[in-house]
């Protein structure tokens, strides 16, 4: 649109400039208002989805975190900031859980618990942990979580590990019948950095699928993980039925993977905010 016009600005009649110049006010002002729209529209399901996740994580701390819940370990994430503003407002406001200590599950939980002022534990005097409150980035009807979104899996499932009970916070978007309905960014996978190459090509021989080394936005390169690794996010095939409980020991047992963010067997309950103001909770 533009570059004729400017060729062509000396040429025109006034009055064929001027219907020019209006066609383009007009065009601008609707791109104008396609954009904003779409900006608008954005933010109102950013909205609707953090009302949703703030929801399913105060209920779930008010069910969960008692007196006698000691030791709680916090995942990661940015459902997992509202579990810790919850945990914070019982500490600071209502002068409850004087006895509690949180082990975090990665730097952005160790910070969330520091900017709260929370008392901050590890697993090396901590290693009985009552409690384990963490996001996932998919639930399906067995309970089985792809985690890592957020690049965090290996210490999530760690501290997880150590957990009574591990409980899980997420919006609706979150819940499906099997993996890959909603979830459609694979698997995370933690790898040793010098390891991706062989372990892509295990993965893909095993199980097809595409395993791609996770990139940065802001840096060029790879994502290095909390602990000096690579991410692969492995593209499963969607059609076709796994047996995640088996493919998750046997791509963990291939030289190289460090932890995978199948999560299977380890939580007891799901508790997604669902967009109607209401929490939903799925058990194992
Ligand atoms: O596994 C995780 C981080 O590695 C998160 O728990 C998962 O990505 C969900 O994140 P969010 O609460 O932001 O949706």
């Amino acid at each position: 649109m533009l570059k004729p016009l400017r060729l062509c600005r000396g040429l025109l009649q006034p009055h064929l400039s001027q219907v020019v110049g209006v066609r383009i006010k007009y065009l601008i002002s609707t791109q104008a208002t396609i954009l904003t729209r779409s900006f608008c529209d954005k933010m109102d399901n950013k909205i609707l989805l953090d009302s949703a996740k703030r929801l399913a994580a105060r209920t779930a701390v008010d069910q969960w975190v008692t007196e006698d819940t000691k030791v709680l370990g916090i995942g990661s994430g940015s459902t997992v900031v509202f579990v810790v503003e919850r945990v914070a407002e019982r500490v600071w406001k209502d002068g409850a859980l004087s006895e509690l200590i949180c082990v975090p599950s990665s730097f952005q939980s160790r910070q969330l618990i520091l900017d709260h002022n929370l008392p901050l534990g590890d697993l090396d005097r901590n290693y009985k942990v009552d409690l384990y409150i963490d996001g996932a980035d998919e639930v399906d009807s067995s309970m089985v979580l792809i985690k890592g979104g957020g690049g965090c899996l290996m210490q999530e499932k760690i501290v997880a590990s150590c957990a009574k009970t591990v409980i899980i916070v997420a919006d609706y978007t979150k819940q499906s019948l099997r993996l890959g309905e909603q979830w459609c960014k694979g698997i995370p996978i933690e790898v040793s950095s010098m390891a991706y190459v062989p372990v892509k090509h295990k993965i893909e021989e095993l199980y097809g699928g595409e395993a791609q080394l996770r990139t940065a936005l802001n840096k060029a390169g790879p994502i290095v993980t909390d602990n000096g690794n690579f991410l692969m996010d492995w593209r499963f095939v969607a059609q076709r039925e796994y047996d995640w409980d088996e493919v998750n020991r046997t791509i963990s047992m291939i030289p190289g993977v460090l932890e995978t963010g199948l999560f299977v067997n380890m939580a007891a309950k799901c508790y997604f905010g669902m967009a109607n103001g209401t929490v939903k909770v799925q058990n194992k």
